[in-house]
């Protein structure tokens, strides 16, 4: 990996090139400058005329957002992904060239992408824009952290590139995205919302309390989805708004693809990582939120000391305590959860932190730790083939690791639940809940009714 400082994006790519005729290969090269501050999603929709694919990013607090444009880098993979895609990136990164502006020293080329919650899921048209994992570094990546704004350029040079033309077209590019946009304060407009056979559902929830009562397993998630079709194509960046609005405590993520977007609002950090300190959280147990402040005080109580939701918690605690043996130490995970509250509900939440070995990366950590039982079930793989064989729908990237990660494996995954797959003028919304020994299912119906409310309002849909 080479790092050096140049005056222009031409500079710098003459200088790769001279690296390509050198190496007899293409050079990857990744620019960075800093820029003025602008609006991340004024950014995003304006990458929409460039006709590339978008991907947002933004962490609960809003400290930082990514948005990126288009793809220097794709990555496909649909067996054993984690361990290839890591073996790729450093084998990228290795030849990289990076140019920092001085002020830019951490950023840097970045992955973003997902992985499927089930690799061995048989998935047809719904999910077939985000088969298998699916990782890019954008072309452009605008990078907003702590109110410093950077735009980083990611490309190859090869030997023969024609750089003064290269060069004038991503100028010409980064004015476009620079520019600013007016950005029409708009509802989508909701023309039918279908709950894809509610009843059936309420059996399968049923039909898994016995045969965890009946010593299959102790616990299972189970999904469900609702159909939505508007009447004229969804404004993504209207829905981003609405997200980084109301949604405080959630990441809000959109990958889109090929016309397709996968777009949400989830609080459930799977793990994060910066110089091998680790992040990760345990984020299941639920409760509506209460209209008065008294009665929202009150029903956090309840659920803190509910036994049915406490039961689903502590099964996520172990199951990331258990996978984080051997590969972290210094382990710290608090006895107890607290609340975590959200605008349409709350969850029990327990925090943990660990330092990661020396050879570890955020993607051994991700392999590890995915599914854990607040998406899957204990234990994990009984509960991964019942969901196989008797859920309803096609999970695709629901409730599976979103994230990104850079050239020194730091990075962060979410798990991407509060979401749902937008096409045109249609969306599927998902959303599921944890069955234990004794779970009704009718509560467990409306517990995911409530869990669709986010996406659902940013949709335009109910209030
Ligand atoms: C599976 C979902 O939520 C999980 C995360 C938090 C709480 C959960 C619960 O209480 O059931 C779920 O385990 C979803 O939102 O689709
Ligand atoms: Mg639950």
């Amino acid at each position: 990996m080479i790092k050096t400082k140049d005056n222009t994006i031409e500079d710098s790519l003459n200088t790769a090139r001279e690296r390509a005729k050198t190496n007899n290969a293409s050079a990857f090269v990744s620019i960075t400058e800093p820029i003025d501050k602008v609006n991340p999603v004024h950014f995003f929709q304006a990458g929409k005329w460039l006709d590339k694919s978008r991907i947002f990013w933004s962490v609960p607090d809003r400290s930082l957002y990514y948005v990126g444009i288009g793809e220097a880098v794709s990555y496909q993979e649909s067996i054993n992904a984690y361990q290839k895609l890591k073996h790729h990136w450093k084998q990228l990164i290795e030849q990289a060239m990076i140019f920092n502006d001085d002020s830019a020293i951490t950023v840097g080329p970045k992955m973003f992408g997902g992985f499927p919650f089930d690799t061995n899921e048989q998935t047809s048209d719904l999910w077939k824009q985000f088969n298998g994992s699916e990782f890019r570094v954008p072309t452009y990546l605008l990078t907003i952290e702590n109110g410093e704004a950077f735009l980083t350029i990611n490309l190859f040079i090869s030997a023969q590139s024609d750089v003064r033309e290269i060069a004038q077209k991503l100028q010409r590019d980064r004015e476009l995205l620079l520019s600013p946009v007016s950005m029409q304060k708009r509802t989508n407009s909701v023309l039918l919302s279908h709950e894809v056979d509610p009843e059936a559902w309420k059996e399968l929830v049923a039909q898994t309390r016995t045969a965890i009562e009946d010593g299959y397993a102790e616990k299972i998630v189970i999904a469900r989805e609702l159909q939505i079709e508007f009447e004229t194509s969804v404004e993504l960046g209207y829905v981003l708004n609405h997200l980084l609005e109301v949604q405080n405590n959630s990441y809000v993520f959109l990958w889109e693809k090929n016309g397709t977007s996968f777009i949400g609002a989830t609080p459930e950090r799977l793990v994060w990582v910066k110089n091998q300190q680790l992040l990760s959280a345990c984020l299941a147990g639920t409760a509506p939120r209460g209209r008065t402040t008294e009665e929202d005080r009150k029903i956090g109580e309840e659920l803190l000391y509910d036994d049915k939701n406490r039961e689903e918690h502590q099964y996520v605690v172990d199951m990331i305590k258990g996978a984080l043996n051997g590969l972290a130490d210094d382990v710290e995970i608090p006895q107890t959860p607290v609340l975590y509250p959200l605008k349409n509900l709350q969850h029990l939440y327990t925090p943990v932190e660990a330092m990661l070995r020396e050879t570890i990366t955020i993607l051994d950590v991700a392999e590890k730790l995915h599914p854990t039982p607040a998406l899957c079930g204990q234990p994990t793989e009984r509960a991964m083939s019942f969901i196989r064989e008797n859920e309803l729908l096609e999970r695709g990237w629901y409730g599976a690791p979103i994230g990104w990660f850079d050239h020194h494996f730091n990075g962060e995954f979410a798990v991407a639940i509060r979401s749902g797959l937008v096409k045109d003028n249609k969306a599927s919304l998902f959303a599921g809940c944890g069955v234990v020994r004794g779970s009704d299912p009718e509560v467990e119906y409306e517990e995911t009714k409530i869990k669709f409310q986010p996406m659902l309002h940013a949709l335009g849909g109910s209030k």
